[in-house]
């Protein structure tokens, strides 16, 4: 086994003084002996040799690992890996860890290269979307658990692995079960190099993994010792959490006795940045001995901020870090004595029966609070508040996290999953199944985008589309982009649409409105993404320019690294690239058209001029979002009466968001004939029927602009 390499790491200066790092053969920095010490500390290390002996010997290659949160699971297990893989000469590729949260496999990437003294974007890499830090000589990459199971079926990536690290397995993310789902019936000892499989998980869900994995050995880390925080809870849920939040933030920093960072747990992302403002307001006028503390975000859009959460650089500044499920298992900071639990969390669930996504707001899981008080424990023990009852968690929260397969619009899923059938055929074992109609409306969709043959097998153009990381009916608008001579354009929806989609903040001042609005096209929110785009480009990405028209600078910077990806996959692929054309008016129509190829699912008709949008796919009524540049237009400008748009949400409001007008006759010629025939009965859909037979009066809006000669060249790809 690889117990060499693993004694040897454990060598302090004092002990020996020629140790060399075994993975670049210079010799170790006093910085690694630093962090050895912290690690040597982790309650993991005492699994050590237990954790390699399994590693070694497991009979399915598998090894299952337990441990709470912080006890060193994501740090440690990928270098006992990566020891185990050298000691066999990485026969059969790098080790790579698996994590559901990109923030979390970038800040796991740098901690680890420094822990073993290599360098990141070398030895150790890391792959997040639209940034693979990696190079050829990379042995240990973290890598976003979605991007790892798109290169698993498609042709892309590293291909095999030595060992492959499902971390974080209680967040039952998609990509997590279904990788585990594909991997449950393969025989890994009989594969060439003899690869491994170990999956990391919180306690909670230990036997629902043992269940799932048979005779798969099992490492559980021990508990560390240390006393239990102090626990309080609310007898009722305040109204306003931030204020809540706020309220025992402040409280805690002006008590001497309760010395410590402190962990807020809010439900979402916009309660955490008023949070963070309101905080940093009073930080200033807080009477306080000492520095003021320091207020830190820490949510999915913090990006490369993300490290200073860890810096530790000035000891006698207290930080308050406010977060959201993001922090429940990924992010373990060892400062942190006190922790406030909202006990709520707001999620995107996709309804497959009405097509649509809704910000869901309910209880966290009991697992999840656990955790999160498990953050308080230590040297001396911490506090945790509840902002609810105890007979609140007791009775209302689940026992574990939602399973997200459960949860999620499958159709990207299924796609990638066929796509891998083709490779190896077999079945998916799921954790927990999703319901068959999530299943069978993903085929259904896929279907209409022509992604399956008459067989329901995988067609060609299916093929094509499981290359790119978009969503089916955006990645079915590119390819049709070529087919009407727009890909240039597309190209910079699609990264716009996956990386910045709009204008989903209000604009903050007056002058901020009237700079946005100045981007705002007449053709509708699509074409706007597209002028923010290339304006934001003209002003030489600057920062600035952003924040005066109050758009997200990160964003438009992912939508640009975005863009750059797909061109390269474009030509990777042999598909044809297009010259600039954004404003002549058959750019418009050829944009429309490309659009509605991937589109022609979600349309909507505003049936009387009213404002109210009946789905053509649902008879389900909506408006559009309060962010829809229609809506902003003066009067007597009229909203559209048929728009394509780019989701729809029923959370709040039943709002279409990114919305953009259409004339029926498009669709009547872009829409497979069988889907129109399967929409459900509506004067929107016999109108349709009527265009298509050729007896309808083509509407005033559509004569106007249009004649039906232009629509006359269907797309091919179909
Ligand atoms: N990016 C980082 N920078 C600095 N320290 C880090 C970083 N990531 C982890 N650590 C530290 O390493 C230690 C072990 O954390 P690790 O993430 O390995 O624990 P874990 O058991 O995997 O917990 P979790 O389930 O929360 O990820 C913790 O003390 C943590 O603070």
């Amino acid at each position: 086994m690889a117990s060499g390499l693993a004694e040897e790491s454990e060598l302090s200066p004092g002990e020996s003084e020629l140790a060399v790092n075994p993975f670049d053969g210079l010799p170790f920095s006093s910085c690694y002996y630093e962090l050895l010490e912290q690690r040597r500390a982790l309650p993991i290390w005492a699994a050590r040799f237990l954790f390699l002996e399994h590693l070694e010997s497991s009979p399915t290659g598998v090894v299952l690992v337990s441990g709470d949160p912080g006890s060193g699971k994501s740090t440690q297990i990928p270098q006992w890996c990566a020891e185990f893989a050298l000691a066999r000469g990485f026969q059969t590729g790098q080790v790579t860890v698996t994590q559901p949260y990109p923030l979390a496999a970038m800040s796991l990437a740098s901690r680890v290269a420094d822990e073993m003294d290599l360098t990141l974007g070398h030895e150790i890499g890391y792959s997040i979307p639209q940034e693979d830090c990696t190079g050829p000589n990379t042995m240990l990459r973290f890598c976003w658990d979605r991007l790892f199971l798109q290169e698993v079926a498609s042709t892309r990536g590293p291909g095999a692995w030595s060992v492959l690290i499902l971390d974080e397995a209680q967040e039952r993310s998609v990509a997590s079960d279904l990788l585990q789902g594909l991997l449950r019936d393969t025989r890994l000892r009989n594969l060439p190099g003899d690869p491994r499989v170990v999956v990391v998980t919180d306690p909670a869900l230990e036997p629902k993994f043992q269940a799932f994995w048979g005779n798969s050995p099992i490492v559980r880390v021990p508990r560390e010792p240390g006393g239990d925080p102090t626990l309080a809870y609310k007898d009722t849920v305040p109204t306003d959490l931030v204020e809540a939040a706020c309220q025992a933030v402040l409280e805690l920093c002006q008590q001497e006795e309760a010395p410590g960072d402190v962990l807020v747990y809010l439900p979402s992302e916009e309660e955490i940045s008023l949070c963070c403002e309101s905080l940093s307001g009073e930080m200033g006028t807080l009477a306080v001995p000492g520095p003021p503390p320091r207020v830190l975000p820490l949510h999915p859009g913090c990006a490369q901020a993300i490290q200073t959460v860890y810096e530790d650089t000035d000891v006698s500044v207290r930080k308050i870090v406010v977060t959201h499920w993001l922090a429940d298992f990924s992010f373990s900071l060892p400062s942190i004595q006190h922790v406030i639990d909202s006990g709520l969390e707001l999620r995107s669930v996709y309804n497959p029966r009405i097509r649509a996504e809704s910000q869901v707001l309910r209880p966290i899981s009991k697992c999840q609070a656990e955790a999160r008080l498990l953050r308080a424990k230590g040297f001396p023990p911490g506090s945790c508040l509840r902002l609810y009852s105890k007979s609140t968690l007791e009775l209302e929260a689940p026992p574990l996290p939602h399973p997200k397969v459960c949860e999620e619009n499958l159709s990207s899923l299924v796609l990638l999953l066929m796509r891998k059938q083709i490779a190896e055929p077999g079945e998916c074992h799921f954790l927990d199944r999703p319901a068959p109609e999530a299943l069978m409306r993903a085929l259904e969709d896929l279907d209409y985008l022509a992604a399956l043959n008459d067989d329901g097998e995988l067609s060609d153009l299916g093929v094509i589309l499981s290359e790119f990381p978009l969503p089916p009916e955006l990645a079915k608008a590119l390819l049709a982009s070529c087919e009407f001579n727009c890909v240039d354009e597309m190209l910079t929806l699609a990264a716009m649409l996956t990386a910045a989609p709009g204008f989903t903040r209000p604009p903050l001042s007056a002058g901020e409105a009237a700079l946005r609005r100045a981007l705002e096209h007449a053709d509708g929110d699509h074409s706007s993404l597209i002028q923010v785009y290339e304006a934001f480009v003209q002003s030489g990405a600057d920062e600035a320019w952003c924040q005066a028209r109050g758009l997200n600078w990160e964003s438009l910077c992912q939508a640009r690294k975005l863009r750059a990806e797909l061109v390269e996959l474009m030509q990777r692929i042999e598909l044809p690239l297009s010259q600039p054309a954004f404003g002549s008016e058959q750019n418009r129509r050829d944009l429309q058209k490309a659009l509605l190829s991937g589109y022609f699912l979600k349309v909507a008709r505003d049936t009387d001029g009213t404002g109210n949008y009946l789905l053509l796919t649902h008879k389900h009524v909506a408006q559009l979002s309060p962010y829809c540049s229609y809506r902003n237009r003066r009067t007597p400008a009229q909203p559209p009466t048929w728009v394509l748009y780019h989701s729809f949400s029923i959370s709040k409001d039943n709002c279409l968001c990114i919305v953009s007008e259409i004339q029926p006759e498009m669709l009547v010629e872009l829409a497979p004939p069988y889907f129109l025939s399967n929409l459900p009965p509506s004067e929107s859909r016999d109108l349709l029927n009527q265009l298509r037979e050729g007896t309808a009066e083509p509407p005033a809006a559509a004569t106007e602009t249009s004649s039906p000669q232009e629509y006359g060249d269907g797309c091919v790809l179909q």
